[in-house]
């Protein structure tokens, strides 16, 4: 209706349609702070204490909930949003990014919540309007907002254009990946090989040798876990399997420990259920670097994306020797988590060239891959085990489609 620069986008006779058909079949509304004065016939809008005011009078037109977008309130050194769901209020603070380049913020904003919301429209429509639905409005509102946060910082410096405010880049994780050339998706699940140094130094090889010989037979992404190493040694090693995996544009991932992927620079981490949350991790790593999350149960995979991870690694499916004490899911647990999750999943836990098939035969379109230890770093020749694999999962994605 109106941008946050002022200029008005809409007639104001479009007011009272707004009040009458469209506020009431609104999932959330996302009123500016001159959006939200002109719906409320120009009531003034100067704190934070207004603008939760204006929220609940707002509510009560219609709409299941409301975020007052408060990026340009006067007295405030940070941007504040104010999101009420006809109960409870939340208050997101940030601080405010220094820039003219803010065109289409509001827009975009919007935008990345309707997108959050459909990723999560199975369950939504399953639970109807539950406090779990006001929880997923939120969570994709904490999403969107982070986003936006993100682009802004990121393009806050860009010179273009001669008006007052200059537009923002929507497009920074295409283009900003640390200048590494590896951006991760989740057909890097394909074949995750997941290093284990006991094996390599049971079969007298390098950690180098190792992650090389399996990028060369196929590996589509490489974990380093490393349960006993000392923090400087791991980081070192970790530099020196970047040199090897970057050429290839093939992710590493580092086990745990996000201080050594900080330190080294790798593409990422996975974490299990009793390391970082994701939440702080990403936090820590920035939006580009992937994280992924161990997940054996619905709500697990459910808060890995609430948190914001990347893929999740769902198992054991079968039993294994290279984990102690693990609990086994099966072919069954597996499934149902990979239809609940709405991120991609990869599936971990004594998978070999004997038995990968039928765990890609599942029939879910978001299991991407098998990720593996023994299976090729505890043979004599890493290369040929990986490949061996490879082929025949590219073969078995082939045959099913
Ligand atoms: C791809 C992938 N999936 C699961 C795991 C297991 O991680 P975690 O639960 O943290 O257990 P440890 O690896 O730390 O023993 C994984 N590493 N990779
Ligand atoms: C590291 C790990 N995580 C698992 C889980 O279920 O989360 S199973 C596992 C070990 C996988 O080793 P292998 O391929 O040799 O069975």
């Amino acid at each position: 209706m109106v941008s946050t620069s002022g200029d008005v986008l809409a007639d104001p006779s479009i007011l009272s349609s707004f009040r009458e058909e469209l506020l009431m079949m609104a999932d959330i509304l996302t009123p500016n702070l001159k959006e939200a004065s002109n719906l409320l016939g120009g009531m003034r809008l100067e704190t934070v204490a207004d603008m939760r005011h204006a929220a609940k009078l707002l509510h009560s037109l219609g709409p299941r909930s409301v975020l007052v977008k408060g990026g340009d309130l006067p007295e405030s050194f940070d941007a504040v949003d104010v999101f009420f769901d006809g109960e409870e209020y939340h208050e997101l603070r940030s601080p405010r990014v220094k820039t003219r380049n803010t065109h289409g913020t509001g827009c975009t904003l919007a935008s990345c919540i309707a997108a959050e919301l459909a990723k999560g429209s199975s369950m939504l429509s399953a639970v109807k309007v539950t406090p779990l639905w006001l929880c997923m409005c939120f969570y994709s509102y904490a999403l969107a907002k982070r986003y936006v946060e993100t682009a802004l910082e990121y393009s806050k410096d860009i010179i273009l254009g001669n008006g007052a405010q200059g537009p923002f880049d929507h497009f920074l994780r295409l283009k900003h990946n640390s200048g590494t050339g590896v951006t991760f998706s989740g057909n890097d699940l394909f074949l995750y090989a997941v290093t284990d140094s006991g094996m390599n130094e049971k079969w007298g090889r390098p950690m180098e040798v190792a992650v090389k010989e399996a990028i060369e037979g196929g590996a589509t992404i490489i974990q380093l876990r490393e349960k006993n190493a000392e923090t400087r040694k791991f980081i070192e090693t970790a530099k020196a399997c970047l040199k090897i995996c970057r050429p290839y544009k093939v992710p590493l991932l580092i086990n745990d420990r996000i201080d050594v992927a900080l330190a080294s620079d790798a593409d990422g981490v996975h974490l299990g259920q009793s390391d970082t949350p994701a939440q702080v991790a990403r936090a820590l790593l920035g939006p580009e670097k992937a994280i992924g999350v161990s997940c054996k149960t619905v709500e697990q995979a459910h808060q890995a994306w609430v948190d914001g991870a990347d893929y999740i690694g769902c198992g054991g499916v079968y039993p294994t020797s290279t984990k102690a004490n693990n609990t086994t899911v099966g072919l069954d647990g597996l499934k149902t988590v990979c239809l609940a999750s709405k991120l991609p999943v990869v599936a971990i836990g004594g998978i070999n060239a004997s038995n990968a098939i039928p765990v890609l035969g599942i029939g879910a379109p978001n299991l991407k891959g098998v990720a593996v230890v023994s299976a090729v770093f505890d043979r004599s020749s890493v290369a040929t085990e990986t490949r061996n694999l490879h082929s025949m999962l590219t073969e078995a994605v082939s045959k099913a489609n």
